[in-house]
């Protein structure tokens, strides 16, 4: 299988220069060349434990590993997580699902493909005897899961982006208190979405990119999705027979890669029915879904701090497939976005989306509320998804995070702060972070001097 990039200026590359790099070259996407038709292999997939089904899957798209090498990869990718079904999916009642993405390493889904990417990273150094630097912008979880993949790794130094403030204070803590020397948290003056464009143009730098062989942890990198996928897989085997046609997924979302990788899913033949769209009141992703025009505003911080992103890097995945693969057009639209900060498109919203926003003003009542029907505790981003289930279809919600990350949130809505042994053992160590502007000179100057 060979990887394109949705900007069509960059030559075929395989899966593992794909992952290597992250970005592509021309500034676009990676995406398969062509998506594999999963639906002849789901009946013999039923029974496959999460690790077996996620070696089965990627194996369609990782084709030049060895089939030996990919499961060792896999394997070691699910050992620290705390539930033995990895993605448990919970039953609340007879209409709604939680998919619980929770139980990693860092009490986020970012753990499924940050777990995995770490031990493909050091799959890739080893085998070309190379070392890594690799570079994320983080509004909390990406961060944090991208340094727990690769703590240990020899041959990798990770720089990490966040917004100074803005993420709570134990996903901060979570990136600063390691005490691993190969791992830097830079916290920037600035939004998410200021580091994640200050992120694209270090990466539009390939001189700087090449000399440092530094690799994009984002779910820009096709390698996050494609391990995303594998949870909505393992949560629609393990439905009923009878509900798996009808039920939709609601997604808390920011950069889109979380229900993009379940709608890309959709598109290899496995028949998901539907996926909401879950957004707080950054809401330029339920604009569009509501109305086709995608949008920029201004970053409001929120309770959901780590949904706090305005431009969503997936969406031009989504484009790219809904222009038909023209990357001529998905060019101009991004260069139209980039000049305007909007474009619209007739016709694109629906389809498989719905789509809903949850204000600050509404989410502690709605923790309220599910916790009072289910006994349940959401954390804040899952919390936005509860908003208005559709009564007359299943619903599998995707919890995204741990409540005990935002401890104080929840206890001023439910009178209760949740907590993890993880967490509590954080709150005695040293934290070591560097306050850099949000500017792409000033963190490459960074990343220069400490650079492996
Ligand atoms: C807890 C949590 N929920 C939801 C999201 C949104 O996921 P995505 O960016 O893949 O849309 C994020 C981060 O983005 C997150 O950290
Ligand atoms: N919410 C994310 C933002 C980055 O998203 P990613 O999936 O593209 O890495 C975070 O927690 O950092």
């Amino acid at each position: 299988m060979r990887y394109i990039s949705t900007r069509g200026q960059t030559a075929p590359h395989s899966f593992s220069d794909a992952v290597a790099v992250g970005l592509a070259p021309d500034g676009g996407l990676f995406l398969p060349e062509h998506l594999p038709d999963l639906s002849g292999y789901l009946a013999s997939w039923e029974r496959l434990d999460y690790a077996e089904l996620c070696v089965e899957f990627l194996a369609h798209f990782a084709t030049e590993i060895p089939r030996a090498t990919l499961s060792d990869i896999v394997r070691r990718s699910y050992t620290r997580f705390e539930s033995t079904a990895i993605a448990p999916l919970v039953q609340l009642d007879a209409r709604t699902y939680v998919l619980e993405l929770f139980h990693g390493p860092t009490l986020a889904f970012k753990d499924f493909a940050l777990q995995l990417l770490g031990n493909l990273y050091e799959h890739q150094c080893r085998a070309r005897q190379e070392t890594i630097n690799v570079l994320g912008a983080t509004s909390g979880d990406t961060g944090a899961a991208a340094i727990h993949g690769l703590l240990g790794k020899p041959g990798t130094a990770i720089f990490i982006l966040y917004p100074d403030g803005r993420v709570s204070p134990l996903q901060e803590r979570q990136m600063t208190c390691t005490g691993a020397d190969n791992v830097f948290a830079l916290a920037i003056d600035g939004t998410f979405d200021a580091a994640q464009t200050a992120l694209k143009e270090i990466f539009g730098d390939q001189d700087f990119r090449t000399r440092h062989r530094l690799s994009a942890v984002n779910s820009i990198n096709l390698a996050r999705v494609l391990a995303q996928c594998v949870y909505y897989l393992h949560a629609w085997l393990r439905l009923p027979q009878e509900v798996r046609g009808e039920a939709e997924f609601v997604v808390p979302t920011g950069n889109f890669g979380n229900v993009f990788a379940g709608w890309l899913l959709a598109r290899m033949g496995v028949p998901l029915a539907g996926f909401k769209v879950a957004t707080n009141q950054n809401d330029i992703l339920h604009r569009f879904f509501t109305t086709g025009e995608y949008r920029v505003g201004e970053v409001q911080p929120s309770l959901a701090p780590s949904m706090d992103i305005q431009v969503a890097s997936n969406f031009e995945r989504l484009l790219y497939y809904q222009l038909g693969g023209d990357a001529s057009r998905l060019r101009s639209a991004m260069q139209q976005f980039k000049a305007t900060g909007a474009c619209t498109f007739e016709g694109f919203a629906g389809g498989a989306f719905t789509s809903c926003r949850t204000s600050d003003a509404e989410i502690p009542g709605i923790m309220q509320r599910v916790h009072h029907e289910f006994g349940y505790i959401v954390d804040p981003h899952t919390a936005c998804a509860f908003k208005a289930l559709n009564p007359s279809r299943v619903s599998v919600v995707l919890a995204t995070a741990h409540p005990a990350k935002f401890p104080e949130t929840i206890k001023a809505a439910i009178g209760v702060a949740p907590t993890h042994p993880s967490l509590e053992a954080l709150k005695a160590r040293p934290i070591v972070k560097y306050l850099v502007p949000a500017d792409a000179a000033a963190i490459r100057a960074f990343i220069e001097q400490r650079a492996i």
